[in-house]
């Protein structure tokens, strides 16, 4: 089935193409239970549309035509019976459509979603989120459309057109013949516009994906664009954006007309043709008209599931273009993965950094970060990491939270080489606070417990008060439940940065990381937080990043990152 399927698409490789069928089946599958169900339903569905013509035919043939009063009454309270059932049928097999089509979505996208939480800052770096976006809404709702609405529609196409073909042949074999000619026509026809169709798919995706990545983009930078007074050359991005991915809709609106227009005129001809035909049997005498009416109802009913089992490979071309696209963010490897056995950090572990003759270069940049660089981070101590802008102190901090691995050297944590550690075991004894503070759409109560969601209330509220946030929390009109806006754009730089160092300490880390976590507070707020910071997480290794010569003053130990090596100097006097 994956092979046949994979056989109908033109323009992708078939093995790759297999693969993610296969891939999709396995979200399809779980659901076999509901899909017989509703496959049960479209059979009795389909059936009850086939009867329909034939009372009608009953009807007028034996009916009117015979002026048999009785099989007129029977025939008319069968048409209302069949239609009533009908209409249920239909509401019943929507309801459970849509559940079965929902369950199949949101279990891809979720697991898409899980999948992408695997991946590190370069895939993420190296993309544009509003295209991730794209691929993760529109793309999915794609496959999944083709996976229920596509297969639900074939199967039904299949039963009324073998139903519709018998009753044809049934009723008269000879004008039956006009569905042998227009078939072939159709099919043809069809095979030769697909390639362009998918092309076009193709481009209208992209397009799609350009207009969600502006908007992903300028919107939250709003007011960087109105301090610059860049409103309009934004809105004139967003109409070329906007009139390019018209044209090309257009395109492909035109395109797909004609692919479904000329089967739909050929059925008209042949509709007209056996009327034709048909109609002077009846003069004649030769054939009763009831049949002729039902006749070209079933021909209609054959024609279009025709059309619609040919529209499939529109459908289909449309999908796999979608579901290529979402099969690239699946096949994304994530750069760290964690060992099949990992080692365990010990409770009370020492939190000792080494960095042991490391290399480390960023892809595309010849300068190294790090060049066989080599130190340690004594356990329980606070040390300043200092050097230039720009030199990698952020990206060493990167390697040692593991988002990303060493090209050569080790980075250790008490003895222990990163690379057996899973990233979750190491990152929940890290605790960072960086430059970027995330905050999330919620409470700030939400959000300070954001890393340690199982802290009490009152754990919350010491770290509160250890953070220096108090004075916050009593001006804001919900106190610690009042939510904080998109991104926390109620607060200031300096209140971000203690909401996240609350956040921290709730974390009880073995290791806690400022970098430039300060910078956006007052001297003597900063004073304070240092001091505090050093009182709660004493005994832990502490590594301060900071351009500030006062957030640095009183550490124990100073290491300098300069030209990709690593120097350590003391800055308190040697014990005796
Ligand atoms: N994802 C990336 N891909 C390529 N180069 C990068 C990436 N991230 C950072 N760099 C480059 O690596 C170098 C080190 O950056 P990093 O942010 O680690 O410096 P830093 O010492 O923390 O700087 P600052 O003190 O200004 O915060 C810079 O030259 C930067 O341009």
């Amino acid at each position: 089935m994956f092979r046949w399927l994979s056989a109908a698409i033109d323009g992708q490789d078939r093995g790759r193409l297999e693969d993610a069928f296969r891939w999709l089946y396995t979200f399809v599958r779980p659901q076999s239970k509901a899909i017989m169900g509703l496959m049960l339903l479209s059979v009795f569905a389909s059936a009850l549309v086939l009867l329909q013509p034939w009372l009608t035919k009953l009807l007028i043939d034996d009916g009117l035509l015979a002026k048999d009063y009785g099989m007129l009454v029977t025939m008319s309270v069968a048409m209302i019976l069949v239609g009533v059932i009908s209409t249920g049928l239909s509401g019943i097999n929507r309801y459970l459509h849509t559940q079965l089509s929902g369950k199949i979505l949101f279990s891809l996208r979720e697991h898409l979603y899980a999948h992408l939480q695997t991946l590190s800052p370069q895939f993420f770096g190296g993309r544009r989120i509003g295209d991730i976006l794209s691929r993760l809404d529109g793309d999915v709702s794609q496959i999944q459309r083709f996976a229920v609405d596509s297969m639900f529609s074939a199967l039904s196409s299949v039963l009324g057109l073998v139903g519709a073909l018998v009753l044809l042949v049934t009723l008269s074999w000879k004008l039956s013949l006009l569905v042998l000619v227009l078939i072939p026509l159709e099919i043809l026809w069809l095979r030769w516009m697909r390639r362009k169709v998918e092309r076009q798919t193709r481009i209208i995706r992209e397009r799609s994906a350009d207009l969600s990545s502006f908007l992903v983009e300028t919107l939250p930078a709003m007011k960087f664009i109105q301090a610059v007074s860049q409103e309009k050359r934004e809105s004139r991005k967003l109409n070329r954006l906007s009139d390019s991915y018209l044209t090309d809709l257009l395109k492909l609106q035109v395109t797909e007309f004609f692919t479904q227009a000329i089967p739909g005129t050929l059925t008209s001809l042949t509709r007209a043709t056996a009327f034709l035909i048909g109609g002077y049997w009846v003069i004649e005498g030769q054939w009763q008209l009831g049949s002729l009416i039902a006749f070209s109802t079933y021909l209609g009913m054959a024609t279009g599931p025709v059309q619609s089992l040919l529209g499939l490979y529109v459908a289909i071309q449309r999908m796999s273009v979608s579901l290529d696209r979402v099969m690239d963010l699946r096949r994304a490897e994530p750069d760290i993965t964690a060992p099949e056995h990992p080692a365990k950090l010990a409770d009370d572990m020492s939190g000792e950094i080494c960095f042991d003759r490391v290399s480390f270069s960023y892809q595309g940049r010849s300068a190294p970060i790090l060049d066989h660089a080599s130190t340690v981070f004594p356990a329980g101590a606070s040390i300043a990491l200092i050097g230039p802008s720009g030199v990698g102190k952020s990206t060493l901090i990167d390697l040692l939270m593991r988002y990303y691995d060493p090209e050569q050297g080790r980075v250790l944590i008490d003895g222990v080489n990163l690379k057996q550690l899973a990233p979750m075991e190491l990152r929940k004894r890290v605790a960072l606070v960086s430059q970027d503070i995330t905050l999330f759409r919620g409470t700030l109560m939400e959000n300070i417990r954001y890393a340690a969601p199982e802290a009490s209330d009152a754990q919350v509220q010491a770290a509160t008060d250890q953070a220096q946030l108090t004075e916050l929390i009593e001006s804001l009109p919900m106190g610690l439940e009042t939510p904080l806006g998109e991104r926390g754009s109620q607060l200031s730089g300096g209140q971000k940065q203690r909401v996240a160092i609350a956040r921290a300490i709730l974390q009880k880390p073995a290791i806690l990381i400022l970098d430039e976590a300060t910078s956006a507070v007052d001297e003597a707020t900063e004073a304070e937080v240092i001091a505090n910071v050093n009182r709660i997480f004493a005994g832990k290794t502490r590594i301060l990043i900071s351009h500030r010569a006062s957030t640095l003053s009183g550490v124990d130990l100073r290491i300098e990152l300069n030209s990709g090596l690593l120097v350590a100097e003391n800055t308190l006097p040697e014990a005796e």
